[in-house]
């Protein structure tokens, strides 16, 4: 594919994300096009070497066995630069180091990544740049208007990636495929047929040292606000007629708009909580508030719940809850379609009464239809039995697929600027409820499920 990007240049370089995330889509993208060329400047706070970033880099790069020319060429020139990024001045001296068209990758927290755009309004921008921006896209819908009318002045709107990684991997296509190259799922997926609608992400991992930035944003903010919206855009949005950015955008965008509070409700429709000491699949985990960084006052939520409304003819009527928690026992990541009840059971069938379920697990790549059947025995009794199938591991991971978009130019996988708004439109009555207090923030141990009053979902 023809790459419009000729220097990727990444602010945040020394950061986590750079490291463990996108300098191995890079290896991966290179590896898979040895052909491809591609300058890689890296740019920090911190005062690395030469030597430091290389090491960096190859670190990174041999965790996905990435090796080959293109690999080469990258390692063999790739420089780091020591900037403070929300500064003009140096930012116009980091720019005349740049050969060709950038796309600038902001590694950083949301408040550093507005101050360095805000900075690039008094100076000139290389030729060509493209800007790649993480979620949370600002930090609220005021600050997401404020950012986007900033980027506006700096590049066209399709030079601006507004990256959501859960776009990226390949179980959210997977979703489009099954659900529109399948005659028997899509005349279902309405209100008539569908009960309601579960986009569970339940993970192991702690804080792992991120109070930085998780302890300013929480659970809900950090998952249900970004990367499980967009999941649940691509499960309910109207078919596209092509999955070209501009009929894909337009279909989430339709979806979100029309997405609401459950009967506008923030206090009966949501609920948060934090772990507190515990053990996490043989690992002990220190209680949320007692973590380095950590401010109690806070009241961060490590684990949110949120029930939604999508008021379309389609979706009126039907909850959508989505929740994704941290330090959880059981690492789940699936989203479940409960069907309706059949109108009429035959009387004389006896057995499971439960309804008809489509899971759709997101890591690893499967999918089960759970179903009732007349099993052996009682030709009369009703079991349950599920069909299950592998999706199969994506070729590229999530940030491969996202970088690869953001070197050929294509920005069907970012999210689109009046979206991002409305993600925070969408969660903000939950933010303002749990910032009053209406809410009570539940504490679970690490390890658990959850608070253990809490409804299981699915
Ligand atoms: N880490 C992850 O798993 C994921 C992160 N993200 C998103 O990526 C973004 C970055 O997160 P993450 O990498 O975890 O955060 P980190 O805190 O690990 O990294 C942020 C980086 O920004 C640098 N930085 C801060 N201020 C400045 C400045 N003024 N000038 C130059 N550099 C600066 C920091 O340098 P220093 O340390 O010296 O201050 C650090 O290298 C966030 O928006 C997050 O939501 C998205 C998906 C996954
Ligand atoms: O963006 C984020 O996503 C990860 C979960 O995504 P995964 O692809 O790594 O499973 C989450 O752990 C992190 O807190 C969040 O910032």
């Amino acid at each position: 594919m023809a790459s419009t990007v000729a220097t990727l240049l990444i602010f945040g370089a020394s950061g986590d994300l750079s490291s463990r995330l996108l300098l191995p889509a890079l290896g991966q993208l290179l590896t898979r096009n040895p052909d491809r060329r591609v300058a890689l400047m890296g740019s920090g706070a911190e005062d690395w070497d030469a030597d430091t970033w290389a090491e960096t880099v190859r670190t990174s790069f041999a965790t996905v066995d990435a090796s080959g020319p293109a690999v080469d060429a990258v390692l063999a020139s790739t420089s780091y630069h020591k900037a403070d990024v929300t500064s003009p001045e140096e930012l116009t001296e980091l720019f005349a180091l740049v050969e060709g068209a950038p796309a600038i990758y902001f590694a950083l927290p949301p408040a550093v990544t507005a101050m360095s755009c805000a900075a690039m309004l008094t100076i000139d921008l290389p030729a060509g740049t493209t800007l790649c921006l993480e979620k949370p896209f600002g930090t609220d819908q005021r600050s997401a208007e404020k950012l986007n009318g900033v980027l506006a002045k700096l590049v066209p709107e399709d030079r601006i990636h507004r990256v959501d990684h859960f776009l990226g991997r390949s179980t959210v296509f997977n979703l489009v495929g099954l659900r529109f190259a399948n005659r028997i799922f899509e005349p279902l997926w309405n209100s008539e047929h569908i009960e309601r609608i579960d986009i569970v992400y339940d993970e192991q991992l702690g804080l792992e040292d991120r109070a930085r930035y998780y302890d300013g944003a929480g659970a809900l903010v950090d998952m249900i606000q970004s990367h499980l919206l967009q999941v649940m855009a691509v499960l309910a949005m109207e078919p596209p007629s092509t999955l070209d950015a501009a009929d894909l955008r337009d279909a989430k965008g339709m979806m979100l708009r029309a997405t609401r509070v459950w009967r506008g409700s923030p206090v009966k429709s949501s609920r948060r909580g934090r772990y507190t000491k515990g053990t996490v699949d043989g690992r002990s985990l220190k209680s949320y508030v007692a973590e380095k960084g950590v401010d109690p006052a806070r009241e961060t939520e490590t684990l949110a719940e949120v029930t939604f409304e999508v008021n379309t003819w389609r979706w009126a009527g039907v909850p959508f809850t989505l929740r994704s928690g941290k330090a959880l026992g059981e690492r789940r990541r699936e989203i479940v379609v409960t069907f309706k009840p059949v109108p009429h059971l035959p009387t004389g069938l006896w057995g499971v009464e439960a309804p008809t379920k489509l899971r759709i697990m997101l890591a690893p790549d499967e999918m089960s239809l759970e179903l009732n059947i007349n099993g052996p025995g009682d030709p009369k009794e009703l079991e349950r039995v599920s069909l299950g199938a592998t999706f199969g591991e994506g070729q590229l991971l999530a940030y491969a697929e996202v970088l690869e978009g953001i070197l050929a130019g294509d920005p069907s996988l970012s999210v689109r600027g009046d979206t991002a708004e409305d993600c925070w439109r969408i969660v903000a009555p939950v933010i303002k409820a749990w910032r009053k207090d209406k809410v009570p923030l539940d504490d679970y141990p690490a390890g658990s499920s959850g608070p253990a009053w809490w409804m299981p979902l699915g």
